[in-house]
């Protein structure tokens, strides 16, 4: 099985995140580059994400009901259980989910990530590796950095 990349337009679409520890600060680290529209339910959450203040953060244990705008969500408790309950709930909603403790479960996973003005790279190993996803997205890095990836200015669609 291979994961297909796309690229998702996130106009008006709230990002939901069960869970508040180190998992989910990870995540909104690799989000806020894209998006400030982001829920977090739980009944605690990481001091890394309460000083995000535009987080909106609702303190409690997860029910379905939170789904229920939701269209991309991470499952990013720290019991198995209820990140399942989510996968299951996700899917009856038809939203997509992230499992963090289960991945191989869910609809997505996280890439790594470099972009540069309007020029997003985003590197996968489908979850088998991800130093070998990381170490690919820094060598690409380094090539842009470089200038041996060139943007061609004046003509939006074409690159070299
Ligand atoms: C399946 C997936 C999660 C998902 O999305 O569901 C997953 C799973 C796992 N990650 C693990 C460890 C680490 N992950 C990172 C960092 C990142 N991990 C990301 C993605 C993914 N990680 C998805 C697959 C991506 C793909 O397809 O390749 C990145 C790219 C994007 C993001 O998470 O936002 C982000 C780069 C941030 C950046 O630099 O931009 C670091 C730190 C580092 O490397 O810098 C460590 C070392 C921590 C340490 O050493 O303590 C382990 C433990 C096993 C192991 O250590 O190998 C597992 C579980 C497993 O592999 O079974
Ligand atoms: N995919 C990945 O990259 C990685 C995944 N993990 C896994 O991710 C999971 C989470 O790890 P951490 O964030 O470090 O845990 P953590 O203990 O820092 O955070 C767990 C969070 O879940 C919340 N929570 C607990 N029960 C809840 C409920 N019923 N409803 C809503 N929120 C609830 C807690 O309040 C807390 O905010 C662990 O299972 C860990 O094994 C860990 C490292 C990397």
């Amino acid at each position: 099985m291979k994961y297909l990349p796309i690229n998702i337009n996130l106009t008006n679409t709230e990002i939901l995140i069960v869970g508040g520890g180190n998992v989910a600060l990870h995540k909104v680290e690799g989000l806020e580059r894209f998006t400030q529209n982001i829920r977090v339910v739980s009944p605690e959450l990481h001091a890394g994400l309460k000083e995000r203040e535009w987080i909106k953060w609702e303190q409690k244990n997860y029910d379905c009901e939170d789904l229920k705008d939701a269209f991309l969500v991470f499952a990013a408790t720290n019991h198995r259980q209820v990140n399942e309950q989510v996968r299951n709930d996700a899917q009856k909603h038809r939203c997509l989910v992230n499992v963090v403790d289960n991945p191989s479960i869910g609809d997505f996973i996280s890439p790594a990530i470099y972009s540069e003005g309007d020029m997003i790279v985003a590197v996968s190993s489908g979850g088998k590796n991800v130093h070998a996803a990381v170490k690919w997205r820094n060598d690409i890095r380094d090539l842009a950095e470089r200038g041996l990836i060139k943007w061609i200015p004046g003509n939006k669609d074409k690159t070299l």
